[in-house]
């Protein structure tokens, strides 16, 4: 079972199909499992053949020092039976005696075996753990990438999240590579202990079978129950993980302490964990039981195999030597036999399993894709962008986001966008930005549809601001420089960028200015307020130079008269440039020199704040809803 941290889990939707991946798995997908290890090598190798091909050589001459000592170990043994009717030997024949010279000789063969065995696994434990680690960097920065190439649908789908989850804790797992490591070096250790086996007593190895085999379904069983167990339970395992995560957390501090939430969540937190672990102890208390039954089945394969070998000592066939080094090589091989298998049932139930999410999530193809021969984005826009017809369900939704969507963004105009919660507003926005593209009609940019222009060049070109825009913890400078990172070290246009969206006055206030790290993640950094943060983000926005501009309600925490200054600013700075603003405040709306009124997912009105006053429909009553408040 994977551990159950406390980190930033998402609550997932209902709905989720736990039986994926189902949990007692088909041949097929076992033998997929060799792909993955296969694809994880390969991973290795890639990552350094040298340390890779090293630590195979150390693990390999790692794998044939116990099978040598045993064998010296009868040599000695041997040697000393053949010794003891000569008598007692004296210091002289120790020292210069011919008598006891290989004697000597073998005794430090022990010695030496044992110092290499000792020196081979410290060095093999840096070269792995250093190759453990790079794997996990490379791995890491793999997923960062293919993650950067999925599409925003994926990112909100549970599933989707559960598996990354699995995926990003693999890559920071650097026990998987010794586990296999492991597994390779315990096969070579056990063919060079059943070779000495075979060749003096064969049927010594039937009665290893019977220790081992077993065992070993037991083993597979009771993990592929467990691992079935621990997939039928994700949704509760990550119920459970959000739950600790929000007592915990920073962001939900605040309500958990007004609302007195911590006995609620605990009292939930305890609930689902004493179901998930009640479950588990069954499980586990069937597991031990069988386990009993099974280890006392090998014990007395075990003991019979030593009695098999007493006896032909006794009959002559065996020195005293041979019974040592085959009593010796029994144990050691049935317990090498057993952790090869039991290493496969758990490396088949669960490792590899979550290997497979890994490269899985690599083989992961976007859906939003620049088409074969793009377009190139027109600069400056022509005529503008169309909406035609254009409808959108969100996946996984049986409603309609927008519906029959019709209207145009003119090249050069600032049009507002105006509608209640849930009409539309920022889906149109993720339309327009090809952050999804339409289930129906089409999107038109200087007369062509959107998805004939290479998809980076669209993006950008179009700079958005979203309400729930990133507080990065990060330096005020980037914060700004965000907006066009290639800028980053550019401190003339942060500075300018900074200065239109006034958050050069916020800057002004911290200690260590531009240099500042802001909010509360790490030591040293400075939480902003609602607005100061807003103020940051807009300056985003003019560190874009973009065609079409967006401001999706990151003006919702400022305050009436800076948020009519950002707008104004803003209309400024975009002459020229298409621009958008959504906001629920009219005084801002007012100086769009054109709005949409959007209601269902359909534009209900569209003209000047004065046309659309003088319709006397929704546009009139929210605004005189507002200006009665303010009266
Ligand atoms: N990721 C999503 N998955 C499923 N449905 C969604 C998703 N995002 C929005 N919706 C649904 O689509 C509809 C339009 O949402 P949208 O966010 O565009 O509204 P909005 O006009 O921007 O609202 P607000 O003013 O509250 O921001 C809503 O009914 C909403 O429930």
């Amino acid at each position: 079972m994977k551990s159950q941290n406390c980190g930033n889990p998402q609550p997932t939707a209902p709905g989720h199909d736990p039986s994926s991946p189902p949990g007692v798995r088909s041949t097929e997908r076992r033998l997929g499992t060799f792909r993955v290890i296969a694809l994880y090598v390969a991973m290795a190798w890639r990552t350094s053949r040298y340390l890779t091909l090293s630590s195979l050589l150390l693990r390999l001459a790692d794998s044939l020092v116990p099978v040598s000592i045993l064998y010296v170990g009868k040599l000695i043994i041997d040697d000393v039976s053949h010794q003891i009717p000569y008598g007692a030997p004296v210091l002289s024949d120790v020292l210069y005696g011919e008598r006891l010279h290989p004697l000597a000789l073998l005794i430090a063969a022990g010695f030496g075996l044992a110092v290499i065995t000792d020196v081979l696994s410290r060095v093999r434990s840096l070269v792995e753990g250093t190759l453990g680690e790079r794997i996990s960097v490379a791995l890491t920065a793999l997923l960062m990438e293919r993650a950067a190439t999925l599409d925003l649908k994926d990112f909100e789908d549970a599933e989707f999240q559960a598996h990354l989850e699995a995926a990003r804790e693999q890559t920071t797992d650097t026990m998987t590579l010794s586990g296999l490591f492991s597994q390779a070096a315990s096969i070579v250790k056990v063919m060079a202990f059943a070779a000495a086996l075979l060749i003096i007593a064969p049927w010594v190895m039937v009665l290893l079978l019977i220790a081992v085999v077993p065992a070993f379904v037991g083993e597979f069983y009771f993990n592929e129950r467990r691992y079935s167990l621990d997939w039928s339970r994700i949704q509760e395992r990550r119920e459970h993980d959000y739950l600790c995560f929000t007592a915990t957390s920073v962001e939900a501090a605040k309500e958990v302490k007004i609302f007195g939430l911590s006995r609620f969540l605990i009292s939930r937190y305890v609930a689902l964990a004493r179901q998930f672990y009640t479950a588990m102890r069954k499980l586990e208390v069937r597991n031990e039981i069988w386990s009993g039954v099974f280890t006392t089945l090998a014990t007395m394969a075990y003991y019979g195999a030593y009695a098999y070998i007493v006896w032909r000592t006794l009959q002559g066939d065996f020195t005293v030597g041979d019974l040592t080094f085959l009593a010796g090589s029994f144990l050691q091989l049935s317990k090498e036999v057993e952790t090869v298998l039991f290493r496969f049932a758990g490396i088949f139930a669960s490792e590899v399993e979550y290997l497979n999410y890994l490269f899985s999530f690599f083989q992961r193809e976007p859906e939003i894709l620049t088409p074969e021969n793009p377009l190139p984005v027109p600069s400056p826009v022509r005529e503008g962008f169309v909406f035609e017809d254009v409808g959108f369900r969100y996946p996984g939704s049986e409603r309609w986001a927008v519906r029959g969507l019709n209207f145009e963004l003119l090249a050069g105009e600032v049009v507002a966008v105006v509608g209640e919660s849930g009409a539309g507003k920022t889906t149109l926005v993720k339309l327009l930005t090809r952050l999804y593209d339409p289930d129906e009609g089409r999107i038109l940019l200087d007369g062509k549809d959107l998805r004939e222009y290479d998809l980076d060049e669209l993006r950008n070109s179009i700079g958005v601001i979203f309400q729930d825009f990133v507080r990065y913890a990060m330096t005020a400078n980037d914060n700004i420089a965000v907006g066009r990172i290639t800028a980053r070290k550019d401190g003339d246009r942060i500075e300018r960028a900074a200065e239109c969206s006034q958050a050069s006055k916020v800057i002004g206030r911290l200690p260590e200015g531009y240099d500042q790290m802001l909010g509360n993640g790490f030591k040293g950094g400075v939480e902003l307020s609602g607005g100061e943060w807003q103020k940051i983000a807009i300056a985003r926005a003019y560190m874009r130079n973009a065609e079409l501009l967006i401001l999706d309600e990151p003006t919702a925490a400022l305050d009436a008269r800076s948020e009519y200054e950002v707008f104004r600013r803003f209309k400024e700075r975009s002459k020229g440039k298409t621009s958008v603003l959504i906001s629920h405040r009219f005084s801002s709306v007012r100086m769009a020199d054109r709005v949409l009124v959007l209601a269902d997912g359909k534009v209900e009105a569209q003209g000047t704040h004065e046309e659309l006053l003088a319709q006397s429909g929704r546009y009139a009553e929210l605004f005189e809803l507002q200006a009665a408040g303010f009266r």
